[in-house]
């Protein structure tokens, strides 16, 4: 306050030393429009955080970062439910933070279109907004209509006989086979599932698998690791910039920048064979990926010579491989966690385990393909799926959205460009929601015998972001897990403890390894 009013006054006599001081108001009126000034400024901030939904106090520049117990943030943040209710803010580093932990207020907001920006960190302008989990705006919505598109085109429906199915039931075979041929010895089923899961969304992308003891798969799959792991420990770089320029903090940010360069190279060379191949044909094939579908769209709008608005200010190639890159990371970790944890589940709970194989056993004999036309008669089976997802939550603190305008909600405004934290993890154990939260119960999924997923389930998000790829999880989920069920028994190696439910978490929520014996069910 005294350093502005000594600034005030040497600049008001330095202007009229060197202007008319007949036309320069009195320093008196000066003071009064700098003080009226001051007061408007201290009411708006006043007003600006009575607004904000309740949560800590954090102190200027570091907000609540460094007050951070070492606990994970799913944990932390639900420890600020606790207090502060199904809504509350906090400040970290530069970024206001604004945590939802109620299925009808995420609804509420997450349906508005001003909620379906995503934040602009350093890490994240890595990707120069490509893509589809990252993108916004335009090129979002563009792309968003014409993946769920295609995605039906290409046959991802739950209805029976679908043309992807098969691509499926294909890897569930290898898979089955392989299980068999453990002849009962303990084995880690995450360790066998990775390269099934991820050949589904390479059978979807670009009609592509990876066979068995393929270097690539393994090369592929190392680089991913390493890249979560140098996201991990950088994080902090997310809400406070200049962190990254701390020593050490600059290499790491280029070996992820390396390794982001890797990835897209895969799919990048998939994609320069793909237009090779093309460019040998001629004449109408029925596109058989999402490769062809971009390419068939490029080539017919490059025909029409109209401007094209799925790639609005974008290079159709890197955004056709950031894509790719984005398909494989939202749908490899999400489904291959969910299936482990079906497995640790029924481990768990062996009554449960035995009322699916009741289930199925209505249906078809031990052994037998389970295929989506059986899914109908298994709700049980499928209800077991969505109770696994409530009770381990995969994706814990789902994906952060931000508002491009203040949102108003109840008596709070959000001011624009909040990072908004959906809790799916709290949400799925909510006891208004779901009684006696801690209970492994699937009954919870069914109504009237039929499967019932209420409204309030989230966690595949909500609203005009929600999963793209749910009916393509829900697809292999089930097949994978009804034919698991139908074709193995299982059990842990003896003197070995059962798995605990808090798993590691890393980028996704997903069992500790743990291994099995499976015996082959006789038909
Ligand atoms: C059990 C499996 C899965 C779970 C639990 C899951 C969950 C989620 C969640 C919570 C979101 C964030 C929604 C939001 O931003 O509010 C999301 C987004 C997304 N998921 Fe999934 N997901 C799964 C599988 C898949 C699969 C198999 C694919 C496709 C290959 C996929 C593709 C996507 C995409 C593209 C987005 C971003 C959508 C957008 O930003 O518009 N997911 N998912």
């Amino acid at each position: 306050m005294w350093i502005g009013t000594r600034i005030l006054t040497y600049a008001y006599a330095y202007i009229r030393a060197n202007t008319d001081s007949s036309k320069l108001p009195s320093m008196t009126t000066i003071y009064l429009l700098a003080i009226t000034y001051g007061i408007w400024v201290i009411f708006k901030q006043i007003g600006y955080y009575r607004r904000l939904p309740p949560g800590p106090w954090g102190i200027p520049y570091f907000g609540y970062l460094l007050f951070l117990k070492r606990m994970s943030p799913q944990a932390w943040y639900r420890k600020m439910a606790e207090q502060y209710g199904d809504i509350f803010s906090v400040k970290m580093g530069n970024n206001l933070v604004v945590c939802i932990g109620s299925a009808k207020l995420l609804k509420d907001l997450f349906y508005r279109s001003d909620s379906t920006g995503r934040p602009h960190t350093p890490l994240n302008e890595l990707l120069g907004g490509h893509g589809i989990v990252l993108s916004e705006g335009d090129l979002w919505k563009k792309q968003r209509q014409f993946l769920h598109e295609k995605f039906r085109a290409l046959g991802i429906k739950l209805w029976p006989n679908q043309r992807f199915e098969k691509f499926i039931i294909m890897e569930i075979q290898e898979f089955l086979t392989k299980l068999e041929a453990s002849s009962g010895k303990p084995v880690d089923p995450t360790d066998l599932l990775g390269r099934h899961i991820h050949n589904v969304i390479c059978q979807l992308m670009m009609s592509f698998r990876f066979e068995e003891n393929d270097d690539k798969f393994a090369k592929f799959n190392e680089i991913v690791s390493r890249g979560m792991k140098l996201f991990g420990s950088v994080h902090i770089g997310e809400h406070i910039r200049e962190y990254l320029l701390l020593p050490g903090k600059k290499a790491v940010l280029n070996e992820i920048k390396r390794n982001l360069q890797d990835v897209s190279k895969f799919h990048g060379d998939r994609l320069s064979e793909r237009i090779q191949q093309r460019n040998g044909h001629s004449g109408f094939r029925e596109p058989s990926d999402l490769l062809d579908h971009y390419l068939d769209h490029v080539e017919g709008s490059k025909k029409t010579d109209g401007v094209d608005d799925l790639f609005p200010d974008v290079d159709p190639n890197k955004q056709i491989i950031q894509v790719m890159n984005d398909l494989f990371s939202a749908g490899m970790e999400t489904s291959l966690s969910t299936l482990s944890w079906s497995v640790v589940m029924m481990i768990r709970e062996p009554k449960v385990a035995g009322k699916v194989r009741d289930e199925l056993r209505q249906v078809l004999p031990p052994g037998h393909l389970v295929t989506l036309e059986h899914r109908a008669k298994l709700p049980y089976t499928e209800a077991v799926l969505f109770e696994t997802l409530r009770r381990v939550s995969v994706v814990p603190l789902g994906t952060t959205h931000v508002n491009t305008r203040p949102l108003k909600i109840g008596e709070y405004v959000i001011p624009a460009g909040t990072h908004i934290i959906p809790l799916l993890q709290k949400m799925g154990m909510d006891p208004e929601t779901y009684p006696e939260p801690e209970k492994f119960k699937p009954e919870r999924f069914l109504k009237d015998g039929q499967l019932r997923v209420p409204d309030s389930f989230m966690q595949f998000g909500v609203g005009q972001r929600m999963c793209l790829g749910t009916q393509l999880a829900r697809m292999e989920l089930f097949l994978f897990f009804a034919n698991l069920m139908n074709s193995f028994d299982f059990t842990l190696p003896y003197g070995v403890d059962e798995p605990e439910l808090q798993g590691v978490m890393g980028s996704m929520h997903a069992p500790a390894p743990f291994t099995v014996n499976f015996r082959k069910l006789e038909s």
